[in-house]
This record gives structure tokens, C-alpha cells and sequence, in this order.
């Protein structure tokens, strides 16, 4: 379900250690964004033990219900099935078709989609629920995206009609063109979590100003599928 506070289109915050590195930074810096307020949250986290990444998940978990907003596990697809939660893949992730049978038929499951049409078509045909599409803007979490235009977005709104994720160097001055091309759900990491200095005032800050910049989509175009 999408956060009625921003109408339907809305904030997907991803989480990354470089930005918060340790359990008590994630956990202050997402409630900080759950409380000013996103319509998902994505535990992604490249480095952490399997442990780590239990214990954290376990935590964010609990956090994310208090809110009622869904979370979503990057590409620990046995993490996700362990905790009854969805997951975002990749394109060298484990298969959306493996997802789906694995999570079953009500789990939120992400596909990565860079610039390709046809990928997110196949993706979901294979049972993803919504589609990812970027990098559109440089991107400080991760230099290494491959890019994406932002026409692709409005091609997408004509031939999709699952909820679309902009993704990549996202931030209040070009969210308004991001959600204007077509984007429902407007992704970011470093620019609702990296701060020079980490405080949760200052992601709450960020989140609520973000929000201010995104309008409200009409009721015909909220994607129901989340
Ligand atoms: C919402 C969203 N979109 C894209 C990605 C990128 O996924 P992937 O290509 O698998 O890359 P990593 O995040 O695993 O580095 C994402 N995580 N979330
Ligand atoms: C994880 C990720 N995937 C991308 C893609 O284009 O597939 S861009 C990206 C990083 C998103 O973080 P930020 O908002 O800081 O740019
Ligand atoms: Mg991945």
C-alpha cells in the first residue's frame, strides 16, 4: 500500500551502510524517514555478515510494521523468504520467477530494470510487482549504475501499468522531473540518508521536504498494487 500522506506517488528510502554504518545509526536514520514519512523502505546492505544482516533486518522489520510500511530485502532473497518479506533483485540477482515461487504469490518483489523496456516487461511477466528503472542522475551510492533517460519513464507509463521506481542521484531539485516523467515511487539513498553529519532531525528534515516537492498523483493514477 502506498502512504496516503503523499497521495500515491512516493519516497522508496534505501538504506546503505556508507551512510548509516552501524545497527544504531539504521535504526534512528529509518525511523527519523518512517516518521516524516515513505512509502517503502529497502534494507540494502552489501557488506554485512549474514548475521548482521539477520539481526538488522529483524530490527528494521519490527520498525516498519510499527509504521505500517512495507519493507523490502536487496538481493538476500533467503534473508526475505526467512522473514516473510519481499525483495528488490537485480539483473544478477537470483530470477524473479525463483522469487515468486519461493516467497509466494503476495510477496512485493522489485526488478531492476536500468534502461529496458523489455526487461521490465519480462520481469513482469515472471511475477515481479513493480519495475525499477535509472540510474537517471549520478548517483554518490553507487558511481558504477548504468544510466537511464528520463523519456523512458513516460514510455513506461504507456505500456505498464504496475507501480514504476525512478532510482539514482534523486533529490529534492529533480524529484519534481523525475515524478513528472512518470515515476509512482521515487527512490533514493543518499538523498534522504547521507549527511555530514548523521542525525535523525536532519533526515526527518529531508524527508519532509522532499515530500513537499512531490505532488500528489490523481486518484486514476495510484497503482493499487502495493
Ligand atoms: C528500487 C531499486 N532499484 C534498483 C536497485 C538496484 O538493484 P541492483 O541492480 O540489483 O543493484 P544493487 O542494489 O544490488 O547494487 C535497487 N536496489 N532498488
Ligand atoms: C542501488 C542503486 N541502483 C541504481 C540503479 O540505477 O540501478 S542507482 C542506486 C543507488 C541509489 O542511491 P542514490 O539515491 O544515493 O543515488
Ligand atoms: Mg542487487
Amino acid at each position: 500500500m502506498l502512504n496516503p500522506n503523499v497521495g500515491g506517488s512516493g519516497l522508496y528510502a534505501i538504506t546503505d551502510p556508507q551512510w548509516l554504518p552501524d545497527d544504531k545509526s539504521l535504526l534512528l536514520g529509518v525511523e527519523a524517514a518512517l516518521e516524516a514519512g515513505v512509502a517503502l523502505v529497502q534494507y540494502r546492505d552489501k557488506t554485512a555478515t549474514e548475521a548482521t544482516a539477520y539481526r538488522r533486518a529483524r530490527a528494521l522489520q519490527a520498525l516498519c510494521t510499527d509504521y505500517q510500511v512495507p519493507l523490502i530485502i536487496n538481493d538476500r532473497l533467503h534473508l526475505a523468504a526467512d522473514l516473510g518479506l519481499g525483495v528488490h533483485l537485480g539483473v544478477s540477482d537470483a530470477s524473479i520467477a525463483q522469487a515468486r515461487r519461493l516467497l509466494g504469490a503476495n510477496a512485493l518483489l522489485g526488478a531492476t530494470c536500468h534502461a529496458s523496456l523489455s526487461r521490465a516487461q519480462a520481469s513482469l511477466q515472471a511475477g515481479a510487482s513493480y519495475v525499477a528503472f535509472g540510474r537517471f542522475f549520478p548517483s554518490q551510492t553507487k558511481a558504477e549504475a548504468p544510466p537511464a533517460e528520463l523519456s523512458l519513464l513516460t514510455q513506461a507509463r504507456q505500456k505498464l501499468t504496475c507501480p514504476l521506481v525512478a532510482i539514482g542521484g534523486l533529490n529534492v531539485n529533480n524529484l519534481p522531473q523525475v515524478q513528472a516523467a512518470g515515476a509512482h515511487l521515487l527512490a533514493l539513498s543518499a538523498g534522504i540518508f547521507a549527511h555530514t553529519d548523521f542525525s535523525p532531525t536532519q533526515i526527518r528534515m529531508q524527508v519532509t521536504a522532499l515530500n513537499a516537492a512531490l505532488r500528489p498523483a490523481m486518484p486514476s493514477n495510484v497503482p493499487h498494487h502495493l
